[in-house]
């Protein structure tokens, strides 16, 4: 079939019982070799009059993180060829696994995910530890359970939960599952092997039931029920995710099995999953599944190396190239101060808490602090009344936070995130101050989201550990950390915040210091786009729906509301005095401001607010219009009046998608998969496009590059492509290109 990698291994003992052990580090993931040798490990095992009983596992502590992802780019590619539909759920697991004459269980601990639940429910029986976790999250991945999970999951657990189980992609862990029957007995991991061998021969014995996943009705509910339930699933689905097919395939194929049995169920999922896995919602997701990882790969480029080498030359100190390919190991942090309890400052302080970190935060008065403080707890109570924690464990998490109104309590923290308001010589004192009262090795991280670095640390001489930690608000809550690392910051502080970063659950990308950094720089263009679009004549209102029917939650006026004039003006401002070239200067947000139409929090911006915060268009934008139109000189375009849906989106991402090109070709990021996580986790950006130059690929450079020209020609060089865009377009190559590395910025 392929030469993928991974095996298993059969292991008798003397009471007759054989372990088959999955073995694919790092998760165990099933490759094409490890099905194959399943089948024929299992094979012996029913062949031979030694083993009485089996039991299946995972070594180190992981059942199996499921199918190999990275075999889906191969069947797609074509350089691998697809194993017949039901190979897996037919030939393996239901007539070898489940129909054999001799028990089988499955001793799960760590992960049993995908493909790899799917195999422990072809099991007679399932043993877990309290911490396993138990999922089908493939409808992440653009595809539906493909290993006879479709059916095996409803008949476990009851048609409502498997639907929840897998149209959310959530796992339960241990002592739900069990709750659930979706595993029969739950120990702890010294216990695991026994416990699964024993359960073995109790089957085998009859002391236990003998119990076929495929052929189990008792937890389905009856007919009438279950077709009602189908029908709230299909609604649920076409509301929350109206561009995507697969998860209304994937209720087709569990209803098939309810109402025709399990066999056709199953066909039809062998061939519904052979489909979906061509699409390009699952080469989307699957490309992003690994852009999401590869994120915390930053390793040598060939710029980087000069510039470190002329300074270890320089310095006569021995630093190495790279990041993360150097062998650092993250030190250890500790203890973490913050400075400024405001929302950005209360909301990183809280992520660190949920993760353990024991924190201090300083604001400069006692009102001020008290402000911060209560907004921490505010965001854990929040977690309590979602029943995602409890009250005791709230009173214990807020015990690791101290206030400060001084630097006395920082002589031992390991690192400061300073988070204070964005004006450059106050955050050049702190930084000063810090270089005094913290020690030689603390990192000190800004989480400014557009000065320069080098302008915050110019004042100070430890400019190889200052570096950028920007989080996007609501900090607890936003799951992309930009690290921003500048030409002096020493790649064993990136590692260390990029530790931090993975250990406070977040994604971290790591960029280029530059004005915006990358979210911020793709983000501008988004809503200058949309300004041109309104002076010239399109209605706010129908941009909003058009951008929000292609996937992103809410459309750029929608989201100017949302994050408040006043901070769309101050960001603004820093982009028009460093880009002035590309800015296109609209007076519309100013004007509405100077009325007090300034966003959500004033109740009134391009949409007003009833109490409970619904937006609803307000025919009276129409005037701030009218009057910005006549400021900038510019009137309507009868084209741009009607305008389709497509052509607003286009126009919209294109210019952003030139700007992310801007941010490749100055080094800013080091690849495209970087930007396309930071579009997806830090703008909104649907993820089963792929991300921003994914998708854009998927269109052609040419043809992007030729769109932006004819505006540009009519609407001024707002739309001009870079020569980043254009060269990539004359050589009709993607926008994803690896750029020249001796330019990387990094
Ligand atoms: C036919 C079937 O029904 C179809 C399927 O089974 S599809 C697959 C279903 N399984 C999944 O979706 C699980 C995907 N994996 C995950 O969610 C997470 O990786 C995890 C929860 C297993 C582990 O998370 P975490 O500990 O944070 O480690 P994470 O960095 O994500 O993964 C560790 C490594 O394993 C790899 N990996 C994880 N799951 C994998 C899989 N199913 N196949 C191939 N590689 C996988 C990751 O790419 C990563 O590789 P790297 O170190 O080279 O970057």
């Amino acid at each position: 079939m392929n030469s993928s990698k991974g095996r298993t291994t059969l292991e008798v003992g003397t009471d007759g019982v054989a372990i088959i052990t999955i073995i694919n580090p790092p998760v165990n993931s099933l490759s094409f070799d490890v099905l194959n040798s399943l089948k024929e490990t299992y094979e012996q095992a029913v062949r031979r009059d030694d083993i009485k009983a089996i039991v299946v596992t995972g070594a180190k502590g992981k059942f199996s993180g499921g199918f190999d992802i990275s075999a889906f780019g191969k069947i797609q590619n074509g350089t691998v060829q697809a194993p017949k539909p039901g190979f897996v759920s037919f030939e393996i697991l239901c007539d070898l696994v489940a129909a054999s004459k001799k028990p089988s269980v499955a001793a799960i601990d760590g992960l049993a995910l995908g493909g790899g639940l799917e195999v422990a429910m072809g099991c007679h029986a399932r043993i877990s530890t309290p911490n396993a976790q138990l999922g089908l999250p493939e409808l992440q991945l653009g595809v539906l359970p493909g290993f006879g999970g479709t059916q095996a999951l409803p008949r476990l657990v009851g048609i409502a939960k498997a639907l929840e189980m897998m149209l959310t992609s959530k796992p339960v862990k241990g002592e739900e599952a069990l709750r659930l029957g979706l595993v029969d007995a739950v120990v702890s991991p010294n216990e695991l092997l026994n416990t699964a061998r024993r359960w073995a021969l109790d089957i085998l014995e009859g002391k236990k039931p003998w119990v076929i996943t495929y052929y189990k009705t008792d937890k389905l509910e009856p007919l009438g029920e279950a077709k009602e339930m189908f029908k709230f699933a299909r609604a649920q689905t076409r509301r929350q995710a109206p561009n995507l097919k697969h998860p209304l395939v994937c209720i087709d194929v569990v209803e098939e099995g309810i109402v025709s049995g399990a066999r056709n169920g199953l066909w039809k999922e062998a061939e519904a999953f052979q489909g979906l896995l061509h699409s390009d919602t699952c080469k989307s997701l699957v490309h992003f599944f690994f852009a999401q990882r590869g994120t915390t790969k930053v390793e040598y480029s060939y710029g980087f190396f000069i510039r470190i080498l002329t300074r270890v030359l320089e310095e006569t100190r021995s630093l190495v190239p790279g990041v993360t390919d150097l062998g650092l190991k993250p030190r250890q942090i500790k203890k973490v101060a913050i400075l400024g309890g405001g929302l950005m400052g209360s909301g990183i302080a809280t992520a660190l808490i949920l993760s353990n970190y024991s924190v201090v935060l300083k604001e400069v008065n006692d009102k001020f602090l008290q402000g911060g403080i209560s907004r921490v707890r505010a965001n854990l109570q929040s977690r309590v009344k979602k029943g995602q924690m409890s009250q005791d464990k709230l009173e214990k998490t807020l015990s690791l936070l101290k206030g400060a109104l001084d630097y006395d309590s920082f002589k031992d923290v390991d690192m400061v995130i300073e988070a204070v308001i964005e004006n450059v010589s106050l955050k050049q004192q702190i930084f000063s101050d810090l270089e005094k009262f913290c020690p030689p090795h603390c990192i000190l991280a800004s989480n400014t989201s557009t000065i320069d670095l080098n302008l915050i640390g110019e004042k100070t001489r430890s400019q190889d550990r200052i570096i950028g930690a920007h989080f996007f608000s609501p900090a607890h809550i936003m799951p992309l950390l930009e690290i921003v690392r500048t030409q002096k910051t020493s790649p064993q502080v990136i590692i260390d915040l990029l530790d931090v970063g993975k250990k406070i659950r977040k994604t971290p990308v790591v960029v280029g210091n530059c004005t915006g950094f990358a979210v911020n720089r793709m983000f501008f263009p988004y809503t200058q786009a949309g300004l041109l679009l309104v002076e010239r004549g399109t209605d706010v209102y129908q941009i909003d729906r058009a951008i929000t029917k292609f996937g992103m939650p809410m459309g750029p006026f929608r989201l100017c509301d949302l994050v408040g004039f006043g901070v769309a003006i101050a960001t603004g401002g820093q982009f028009v005095l460093n880009f002035p070239e590309r800015t296109y200067k609209s007076m519309l947000i100013p004007l509405m401001q100077d009325d007090k139409r300034a966003g959500e929090t004033t109740r009134r911006g391009f949409y007003v607010y009833d109490e409970k915060r619904k937006a609803k268009p307000d025919p009276e934008i129409q005037k701030y219009i009218e009057k910005a139109r006549e400021m900038s000189g510019v009137s309507i375009d009868p084209k741009l009046t009607k305008l389709s849906d497509k052509d607003i989106t286009e126009m919209i991402f294109f210019p952003v998608v030139n700007e992310a090109c801007r941010v490749l070709a100055e080094g800013i990021a080091v690849k495209a998969a970087d930007l396309d996580v930071s579009a997806v986790m830090g703008m909104g950006f649907p993820p089963y496009r792929g991300g921003l130059l994914f998708w854009a690929d998927s269109l052609g450079s040419k043809y992007i590059c030729s769109r932006l020209e004819e505006w540009s020609k009519s609407y001024g060089g707002f739309f001009k492509p870079c020569s980043y865009l254009a060269d990539r377009a004359a050589k009709g190559a993607p926008l994803s290109l690896t750029m020249d590395p001796a330019k990387a910025r990094l």
